[in-house]
Formats: C-alpha cells, sequence, structure tokens
C-alpha cells in the first residue's frame, strides 16, 4: 500500500509498453495508475435490482414477450435523470416488472458479479428486495433461487464471495415485513442479514421495531439506510432502536457533530454511494460531498455503488470519479478499501484474506 497522493484515473489503460533503456522509455518510469489492477474491495451496499443494465431490461422483456414503454434504449436512458430518491424508485420498480422467472434473477446476478469481478469487488453483500416482487405475483422462492443459486458458485466463478441480505420497504406496513421475514425464515432461505430501504422521509426505523428484533433473535445481523435523505435522528434511531450493525448512506450524520463522534467512537461503518448521492440530488456535485469531510472526522466509511446501473457506475467507477474530480488520495482509497472489508460480515478468515490481498495488490 502506498500513500502518495492519487493521480487521476482516466480509465484508458496505456498500452503495455516495458519500460526498458531500449525502448526510449526511460527506467524510472512508473506504471501509470489507470494499468493497475483496481483496489480490492468489499461491497456492502447494492440492490440487485439496481444492476439490472437497460440492455438486460429489454433481453429480459423480449424473452418474457413484456411490452415495455419505452421504444428503445435511447428512450429508456433518457429516463435517467432524476430529482429525488422518489423519482428513481419510481423507475427501479417500475423496470423489475422484466423480472418473472428463477432464471430472470439468476441472469441478473451473474451480469452484476461478473462486472463487479473486473471493478474489483471481492466480497459482496447484496440487497434483495423481497416485496417488490411478491407484490407483482412473483414468488419468494423464485426471486431468493434465482440469486442464490448464483452466490452460490459466485466464489468459484467470480472471485467474489458473497451474502444476501434481505431488504424491506419502510414505505409499506411493518405487518408486510414481518410476514415475509417468517416466510424466509420458514423456507431457511440462505439470508445473512436484513435491510431497511425505499422511501426514507416519513418512514422513520422506530416503524420497523419489531420486525429488526425478530431478526436479532433470528441470528441475522441488521443494516438500515438512515440519513441519505432523512434527518440525523433516523440515524440514532436506527442505532437505537433497530440495533443496526451498519448504517446505509449515513451522509447527513455530518449535521449533527455529536452524532458524529459517536459513530466514531463506536465504530460505525458508514456504507457511502457517492455517485448515488449525485444523481439522486442528495448532494449538488461530487465536489461538494461530504466524504472527505467524513473521512476527516475519522468515520468508518466505504464506497459502493448502490445502483449502478442507475447512477453512473460501479464500485470502480465511484473510485475514479473520486480521485479525478475531487483529487482523493491513494492513502484514502486503500482505508477505505480496507474499512469496507473490516465492515463485512465476512468470515474472520476471509477478511484476513482480502486484507492481504489488499496490502500486496500494490495500491
Ligand atoms: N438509494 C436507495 N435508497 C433507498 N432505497 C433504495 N432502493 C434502491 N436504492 C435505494
Ligand atoms: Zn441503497
Amino acid at each position: 500500500m502506498d500513500t502518495n497522493d492519487g493521480v487521476a484515473a482516466t480509465g484508458d489503460a496505456a498500452p503495455d509498453s516495458p519500460a526498458t533503456a531500449t525502448s526510449g522509455v526511460p527506467e524510472f518510469v512508473e506504471v501509470p495508475e489507470a494499468v493497475q489492477a483496481p483496489l480490492p474491495v468489499a461491497e456492502l451496499h447494492l440492490h440487485i435490482e439496481g444492476t439490472l443494465e437497460p440492455e438486460l431490461i429489454f433481453a429480459l422483456a423480449e424473452r418474457n414477450g413484456i411490452q415495455l414503454p419505452y421504444a428503445d434504449l435511447d428512450e429508456l436512458r433518457s429516463r435517467y435523470e432524476f430529482t429525488d430518491l422518489q423519482s428513481f424508485l419510481d423507475l427501479y420498480y417500475a423496470n423489475m416488472a422484466v423480472l418473472r422467472t428463477e432464471q430472470d434473477f439468476a441472469d441478473m446476478t451473474r451480469a452484476y458479479l461478473s462486472r463487479a469481478a473486473l471493478a474489483g469487488v471481492r466480497h459482496a453483500e447484496i440487497m434483495l428486495d423481497p416485496q417488490a416482487h411478491l407484490s407483482r405475483g412473483v414468488a419468494l422462492e423464485t426471486c431468493v433461487n434465482g440469486v442464490a443459486s448464483v452466490l452460490a458458485v459466485s466464489e468459484q466463478e467470480f472471485g467474489i464471495s458473497t451474502l444476501l441480505i434481505a431488504a424491506f420497504l419502510r414505505d409499506l406496513s411493518e405487518d408486510s415485513a414481518l410476514e415475509v421475514l417468517e416466510k424466509l425464515l420458514a423456507m431457511d432461505a440462505p439470508i445473512a442479514g436484513i435491510g431497511l430501504d425505499s422511501a426514507e422521509v416519513g418512514n422513520p426505523p422506530a416503524k420497523f421495531e419489531r420486525l429488526f428484533a425478530r431478526a436479532k433473535d433470528a441470528g441475522l445481523h441488521r443494516i438500515a439506510h438512515a440519513g441519505e435523505e432523512g434527518p440525523p435522528s433516523y440515524i440514532i434511531d436506527a442505532l437505537e432502536i433497530l440495533d443496526v450493525e451498519r448504517i446505509d448512506h449515513g451522509i447527513r450524520c455530518m449535521e449533527d457533530p455529536e452524532l458524529v463522534e459517536r459513530l466514531v467512537n463506536e465504530l460505525m461503518p458508514l456504507t457511502v454511494c457517492p455517485l448515488s448521492n449525485v444523481r439522486l440530488r442528495a448532494v449538488d456535485t461530487l465536489n461538494e460531498h461530504p466524504l472527505p469531510a467524513m473521512l476527516a472526522a475519522g468515520l468508518n466509511v466505504s464506497v459502493n455503488s448502490d445502483d449502478p446501473a442507475y447512477f453512473g457506475g460501479y464500485v470502480d467507477d465511484n473510485f475514479a470519479q473520486l480521485r479525478s474530480v475531487i483529487g482523493l488520495s491513494e492513502f484514502d482509497c486503500v482505508r477505505m478499501a480496507a474499512n469496507s472489508i473490516r465492515s463485512s460480515f465476512a468470515s474472520d478468515e476471509r477478511k484476513a484474506e482480502l486484507l492481504a490481498e489488499l496490502a500486496a495488490s500494490g495500491h
């Protein structure tokens, strides 16, 4: 690991040109950062339905005989202009209509993992929104088994260890969430934890106190979106009422210095998603993103892609823009990669393996 200031990543790999005296290239020329392997990271904040790329949406629609309300890819892409979280969620839920069979869920998962492997992801904790599929008449077994069947071979095929997290939609009732959780437990679904997502404002953590208590009882990990659009008090409530182990986003903690101090002291992981925050207008531009201030405050932050098909990039794209647009140093990138691994729910053995890989990565 080096601690040099980051050089802007161009995204274009330089041609292979060994720096020999005879090639005319001085021997001391360093390998440009762009040709280095990506940082090995754990992706901790990823909605699998948010990885549905436009091409796959069209392919699945055709396979399932579904008429999309867009004439072509360009028309679909023209809708990816969001004004806030809800404007995104409307499209995100609408596009799920193409997911009908186990094969559809498996294909989506496989597409994410193969792209994530190129992005440097070595461990992924993947959220699935079962209620968004049940409400369309897709069985729980269909979505869970479709995703899980590919996760089961992910380490072997993609070198990515995985865990599945059932995320519950906070704009629905707690009773609905409890009913689905009981079904997941009864079918022995391979879930490692539960999450809380969807429309945040007006749906505070306290609404899901019984759900999270039940999940804890069942030995499940607990995470929740908080402080994406919602106030800092939602972060406090997620910690105190839901007893979460990680906060998804959490960027609005910066409005409450006492909360920041608490999060620092507790080493509470915050899974930050910079490109998502810009696209959903939680921040105006990447330059105004609080991530550098969060790092300076000593918060345990990691970089994640959230819904990469909708927000302009996977985790490597997030890092590349942080380097090139706001000049984030290589030291901070490596620090966040290490945070992501340490904050994961992977086994201690797997974490040690990944930290060793990070140390040997040359970053
Ligand atoms: N960024 C996000 N916030 C809340 N719910 C989501 N579901 C998918 N992406 C989300
Ligand atoms: Zn999210």
